[in-house]
């Protein structure tokens, strides 16, 4: 394939308000994207406001920009390899679908950025609605709450996952995540059982002790440095989070200590590498894993294979172990277990001993594949772009400290704190809403359909064809200008005021009191406005485990320390690719908070 014919195309028309593109400055990362799309290896430096845009350097060269939404820099002019481009997709891609309207850009331009922050100017100019090209590859983009609600709820089992599952199979097999239809329902109905009341407060008790191994690990290390006269340490906190998620992951799901806080093993490093492999792969815009000999020729590949068999084998032992000891129990009963006595808790568990849910061992493994990858780097990224923000807003964070010290003062977190911590789940709902993970959903029409037309789009809707992919831009319905005020700001504040539709039809506008007691505000209070962990069937399984996970280590965290970024917002590097995440770490200066020294 060559880079011609995976270069995005710009088609003339579409551009309804005639004027030229707004560049943004942006980057940022994809979940899961076709591994034949563009150049998602782009980086960019973080900058929580506008900025003028610095253009990008090569595909693969870091470029210095800002998480800034619309700059006003001037359109850039297309070479020849883009103007070769759009003939070509022009040619191959099908033209126009009806009156949508189709994105106008430069491949040039793109190789310079991430897709995503492309897809958000795209979104300013175009519409809530609109074509994109790739070579011989289209897409639409969808940026708007009625659009997603039809996508992802009215009408979801009229979409697979498509690409996604393409690049994720291989790794995850029929798990949740990539699984066609059948296969999900199957599965979806055995595992969405197991996040039950019980099992979630039993998981409240593995957060704070794994988070409590974290904050002793940052103690000790103070400690050291008080020894030698210091009173911080420098930290990456990305690193520690990741730690942190992935020894909670595998304790909640399958019951295995990784330890990884402290140690380091093989296992580790296995789940580390196919981690880092599933990343390449979907950054990677030639799928070269899949010729015949690629994975016994291409070094990576090989230790990918390793990697991934030395998984596999684990999860295929704590599968046995855990069939050995089966004890066949109905559903209800299961729920009704008294998991905080439990010595083993896990979902895994929960599965082998669901009386009638016999699967094979193959499923099974799939299963907690997906929910080991599913559940680490997402809640990593969360709690990573938690402290970035807060690092910027000192006063936020000390409010933040101020709600720790009168709900919890010194004392540990239980679940009924947790409905306390009010503005700790504000902090961590308006991280999702900035930095969503993942900033895209992929989808597939398995037959032919009717989206709505969206926010300022045709009335008449757009007709698709079976075969559409469709990238649905979390990132942009999230820090959308129609949707939001100050959509570039953090302020968590926002999720307590209610807000009226004005002037976009369909749309119910956000309400609090649409659904009473939610653990954080979501689809149904935002009329799918709001989407951090998707809606409608294929939502995340996993989050209230996820959800209440970030919240008691934001919050143990803010409870004995004060942080700093190490350098400026700007020299934190954002990559793109299975979540938004940096390139370098999220270094941080770590001090013990003063004003509970003082007290
Ligand atoms: C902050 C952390 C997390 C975020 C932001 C997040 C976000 C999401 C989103 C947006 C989806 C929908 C994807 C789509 O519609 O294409 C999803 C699906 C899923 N997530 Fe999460 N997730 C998180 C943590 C977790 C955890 C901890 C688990 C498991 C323990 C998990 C398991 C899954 C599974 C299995 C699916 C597929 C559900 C299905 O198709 O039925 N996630 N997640």
């Amino acid at each position: 394939m060559t880079a011609l014919t995976l270069a995005l195309t710009a088609t003339n028309s579409g551009n309804r308000n005639g004027t030229g593109s707004n560049r943004c400055c942006c980057s940022g990362r994809f979940w899961y994207p076709s591994s034949h799309h563009s150049d998602f290896y782009s980086s960019t430096t973080a900058c929580p406001s506008f900025g003028k845009p610095k253009r990008g350097t090569s595909a693969f060269a870091p470029a210095v920009r800002c998480h800034s939404a619309k700059t006003n820099a001037p359109k850039p002019k297309m070479n020849l390899l883009d103007n070769a481009s759009n003939l070509l997709t022009n040619f191959l891609s099908g033209g126009r679908m009806g009156s949508m309207p189709m994105a106008e850009g430069a491949v040039s331009d793109l190789f310079g950025r991430p897709l995503f922050f492309a897809l958000y100017d795209w979104f300013l100019e175009h519409g809530s609605v609109y074509k994109l090209a790739f070579g011989p590859k289209a897409f639409v983009v969808v940026s708007d709450p009625i659009v997603s609600r039809h996508i992802l709820r009215e009408n979801a089992l009229s979409y697979d996952k498509g690409v996604l599952a393409e690049i994720l199979e291989p790794i995850m097999g029929k798990g949740l995540i990539p699984a066609d239809i059948d296969t999900w329902k199957q599965r979806r109905r055995v595992i969405a059982p197991g996040f039950h009341a019980l099992y979630l407060e039993a998981m409240v008790k593995v957060f704070t002790d794994c988070s409590e191994r974290t904050m002793l690990k940052f103690e000790k290390l103070l400690a050291g440095e008080g020894r030698k006269g210091g009173k911080t340490i420098e930290l990456d906190l990305e690193a520690e989070f990741s730690s942190l998620a992935l020894d909670i992951i595998g304790l909640g799901v399958f019951n295995y200590d990784f330890g990884s806080v402290t140690k380091e093993s093989p296992v580790i490093k296995a789940v580390y590498g196919t981690l880092f492999e599933a990343e390449h792969r979907s950054t990677f815009y030639i799928p070269y894993w899949k010729f015949p000999l690629a994975k016994w020729l291409v070094p990576r590949q090989r230790k990918f294979q390793k990697d991934l068999k030395f998984i596999n084998d684990c999860l295929d032992d704590l599968i046995r172990n855990a069939k050995e000891t089966r004890q066949e129990t109905d559903i209800e009963q299961l729920q009704k277990r008294d998991y905080l006595k439990l010595k083993d808790a896990s979902l895994l568990r929960f599965l082998v001993d669901m009386r009638g849910a016999d699967v094979d061992d193959c499923q099974l493994r799939d299963d907690l594949m997906t929910m080991l990858i599913a559940g680490h780097e997402t809640t990593a990224a969360v709690l990573t772009w938690a402290v970035f923000l807060l690092a910027q807003h000192p006063s936020k964070m000390k409010k933040a400290q101020a709600e720790i010290d009168s709900v919890l003062g010194q004392r540990r977190i239980t679940i009924e704190s947790i409905k306390k911590l009010e503005y700790i789940r504000l902090v961590v709902v308006e991280t999702l809403r900035l930095y969503p993970q993942p900033p895209l959903l992929i989808r597939r029409s398995l037959k032919s359909d009717k989206l709505p037309g969206g926010h300022k789009g045709d009335n008449n809707g757009y007709a698709i064809p079976a075969g559409t992919d469709i990238f649905l831009s979390v990132y942009n319905v999230h820090r959308s200008p129609y949707l939001w005020d100050n959509p570039n700001d953090f302020e968590p504040e926002r999720f307590l005021v209610k807000r009226v539709s004005q002037g976009i039809e369909g749309w119910a506008g956000f309400d609090p009191s649409r659904s009473p007691g939610a653990l954080y505000p979501n689809e149904i209070m935002s009329d799918f406005a709001f989407l951090p962990f998707g809606g409608g069937p294929r939502k995340c399984v996993g989050d209230q485990f996820a959800f209440m996970e970030s919240t008691i280590a934001l919050a143990m965290l803010l409870q004995e320390f004060d942080i700093e970024l190490k350098g400026s917002p700007e020299s934190v590097e954002i990559v793109t690719g299975a979540t938004i995440h940096t390139k370098n770490g999220l270094w941080c200066r770590l001090m013990k908070r003063q004003d509970i020294q003082s007290l």
